[in-house]
């Protein structure tokens, strides 16, 4: 585990695998950390040079204050790879991390040399149902939210056959920053990438959760279609479908990787 101090804010980051391997990045999604990412940084780590980090606002990252921008959330890629002196990496982002990885395919492509988008969708909602989560949260914190994350993230199946899993993730979750998860909230509210994906030219894997309530499998076919080189999977599950779904995520990415 590392640090990368930065003006505003440090991000916490994880690096695993074979030095000379190629960069894999994985990238969390809203109330999470790089711990969603442990079975497929188990899977991949032995073939490429796997990146986790932390989001701002989440996790041991910390908290700038003020409302986040996608830019801010993009930038804060680009500035862990400039520091770990990483010219181009296969890019992998959720929810919250697939607009990340959207960014990226915009405004960096010529630092990917893939990109995975799971769980999301050129744009995510609508402002007014961000900005309502935005002042829920400021007023009562994350608890109230709880019932509803764990229906939008994880099967009813799913969660009582994996219920410590599911209350590990709930656990942290609830420990993420009121004022990042707030902060987030605003870059997904704002981010609108449904004119920009045929400037995606990187080839593009969406995935979908079959049940996801939140980003349901037409956004994920829509970046497929809307990018120029896009390829499209769908797994059992809800929103977090990386976790819900390993072996057939994984065997999507491992796919799309050629690894
Ligand atoms: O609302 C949720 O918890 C799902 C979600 C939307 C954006 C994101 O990253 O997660």
């Amino acid at each position: 585990m590392a640090f990368l101090e930065l003006p505003r804010h440090r991000l916490r980051y994880v690096v695993e695998g074979p030095a000379d391997a190629p960069w894999l990045t994985f990238c969390n999604s809203l109330g999470t950390d790089l711990h969603m990412w442990e079975p497929q940084a188990r899977a991949f780590s032995g073939r490429f040079r796997v990146l986790r980090y932390d989001r701002r606002g989440h996790g041991l990252s910390s908290t700038p204050p003020g409302l986040y921008t996608v830019d801010d959330l993009g930038a804060d890629v680009l500035a862990l790879w400039n520091h770990l002196g990483i010219e181009r990496s296969h890019f992998c982002g959720l929810s919250i991390g697939g607009l990340t990885g959207q960014w990226l395919g915009v405004h960096a492509g010529e630092r990917l040399l893939s990109l995975t988008v799971a769980a999301t969708a050129a744009k995510i909602g609508s402002l007014e149902s961000w900005r309502a989560r935005i002042d829920q949260v400021r007023a009562a914190g994350l608890q109230p939210l709880l019932e509803g994350t764990r229906e939008r993230w994880f099967s009813t199946a799913f969660a009582q056959t994996h219920a410590q899993q599911v209350e590990d993730i709930l656990q942290r979750f609830l420990t993420t920053s009121a004022e990042g998860y707030a902060g987030c909230c605003n870059a997904v509210g704002h981010a609108d990438f449904r004119d920009r994906l045929a400037d995606i030219r990187v080839p593009t894997l969406a995935i979908a959760g079959d049940q996801d309530p939140v980003c349901p499998p037409a956004d994920l076919q829509a970046i497929a279609t809307g990018v120029a080189q896009g390829r499209y999977a769908s797994v059992p599950g809800r929103h977090i479908c990386n976790l819900e779904s390993v072996d057939a995520f994984n065997a999507a990415l491992a796919a799309h990787l050629h690894a």
